[in-house]
């Protein structure tokens, strides 16, 4: 499990031109959806492309407890023969989640409208975050709850033997609560709807529809509303994974930041509601060009051509942090190199993630010569075209704090040291290999 390795400290330096292809590994929130929805479906689910991420690998292992058959058939290819919707069954153990929300989160809503029983764990980061945003609604289906104080992991669930529909007004823009009714919605009677007041990524209403579920999504006065027949069948589907687009804003960055560079990274997703940080790197003046636009597994994809250039400061919109929330770290990285101000408003979930990740991006930009400020939902960030370095940052078992940093010390004057990359295996375990190929020093 990722949360018992031990702590790697790296260091990462000034680089020359990056270079060649960088082909970044599956998209980790299909990737979990994938497994999820092949349990829960009759036949036998393919998928190609998996993210073989320590979070997913937490996912996979999860439902081969819950009765599904689980297979590695090759690189990224896997079977999944699952027990259809209602057919989950009583784990031995405790389901450990590693350092996943999606995992825990989208597991407990699977699980919730069971008439069985089972208790979620992760590590020291996951058991920091709140989890009653999903408790309180899967306890509306008729669930038992038991967590921890402050709603927090260990978490039993005892599922409801009658579930009810739920209608359901998410308090924050959040795919994994969304995505967490609508899985225990499945195997409730009649209309679970979900109302989102700010469109989060769809995944779970693409790839449900996709496996033959009654799905639609309205928007109307009260924002999105997604309505959900329950008790469909299920039925088994292929799943073509495409590439992961927060995963490809690491490679992306570096180039955009280290002087001479031009890189292609391949078939990423360019899903409208994962699609906030490369609108926001256009308006920065990025030199990106979009190839090859076409569909894959039922998801838009393109490659994306990356050079180096001068970039300026922007103002992102608070409406927007949804659709790039997973990329603020490594925006304000790209920030720290542009000339002026760059605002990020609305993004007070960050405070929420693996860590608290306005706080460890600001006390490691400060330590390596950046200046910021912060409030409870915003980060501002002030660029200068060039950044000191020399600082080590704290990274809190967060894989996106560690890789951001990482990218940082390629384009810095002094190097930029982290105090543990382990957690990047748990969404990127090829980074660092990856990011060598393309000329990043780094280690
Ligand atoms: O549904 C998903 O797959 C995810 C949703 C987001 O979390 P929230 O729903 O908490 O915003 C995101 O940060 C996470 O990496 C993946
Ligand atoms: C927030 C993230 O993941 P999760 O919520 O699944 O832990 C992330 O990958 O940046």
């Amino acid at each position: 499990m990722s949360h018992s390795s031990d702590p790697r400290p790296m260091t990462a330096r000034r680089s020359g031109p990056l270079t060649g292809t960088a082909t970044v590994p599956g998209d980790k929130s299909i990737s979990h959806r994938a497994l999820i929805l092949g349990a829960l479906s009759v036949g036998e689910t393919r998928i190609t492309g998996l993210l073989e991420g320590q979070d997913v690998l937490d996912t996979a292992k999860a439902m081969a407890a819950f009765g599904a058959q689980v297979e590695r058939v090759g690189d990224g290819e896997w079977s999944v023969h699952g027990v259809g919707v209602g057919g989950y069954s009583e784990p031995d153990g405790v389901i450990d989640c590693g350092n996943s929300g999606t995992g825990v989160r989208l597991i407990m809503g699977a699980m919730a409208t069971t008439p069985i029983a089972a208790t979620f764990t992760g590590d020291a980061s996951l058991s920091r975050r709140p989890m009653a945003r999903v408790t309180d609604p899967l306890a509306l289906f008729g669930a038992q709850i038991t967590a921890r104080e402050g709603g927090r992991l260990p978490i039993t669930i005892r599922g409801a033997a009658n579930p009810l529909p739920v209608r359901y007004h998410t308090p924050v823009a959040s795919a994994q609560i969304k995505s967490a009714i609508l899985l225990a919605g499945l195997n409730a009677p009649g209309e679970t709807v979900v109302i989102e007041t700010e469109p989060t990524r769809d995944h779970s209403e693409r790839m449900l529809a996709g496996f033959g579920a009654d799905i639609r999504t309205e928007r109307t006065d009260e924002g999105h509303v997604i309505t959900l027949q329950g008790r469909p069948e299920l039925r088994a589907q292929p799943v073509a994974v495409p590439r992961d687009p927060s995963s490809a804003a690491f490679p992306v960055a570096a180039a955009l930041i280290v002087p001479g560079s031009e890189i292609r990274v391949p078939g990423v997703s360019r899903n409208p509601t994962r699609d906030g940080l490369y609108v926001t790197l256009l308006e920065m003046g990025a030199d990106i060009i979009v190839e090859n636009e076409r569909e894959e597994g039922g998801e838009p994809v393109a490659d994306l051509v990356v050079r180096h250039g001068s970039l300026k400061g922007v103002t992102v919109p608070a409406g927007r942090a949804a659709s790039m929330i997973d990329e603020f770290p490594i925006l304000s990285v790209i920030a720290a190199f542009a000339e002026g101000r760059t605002v990020m408003n609305g993004v007070s979930e960050l405070r929420v993630k693996e860590s608290d990740r306005i706080d460890a991006m600001a006390r490691g930009l400060e330590a390596n010569g950046v200046r910021v400020e912060e409030t409870k939902d915003s980060l501002t960030v002030h660029g200068m075209g060039r950044v000191p370095g020399g600082g080590t940052a704290v990274t809190h078992l967060d894989h996106r704090i560690a890789m951001s940093f990482l990218v940082l010390g390629l384009a810095t004057e002094e190097p930029v040291s982290i105090d543990d990359g382990a957690p990047i295996a748990t969404s990127f375990p090829d980074f660092l290999p990856l990011m060598r190929r393309i000329g990043a020093d780094l280690g």
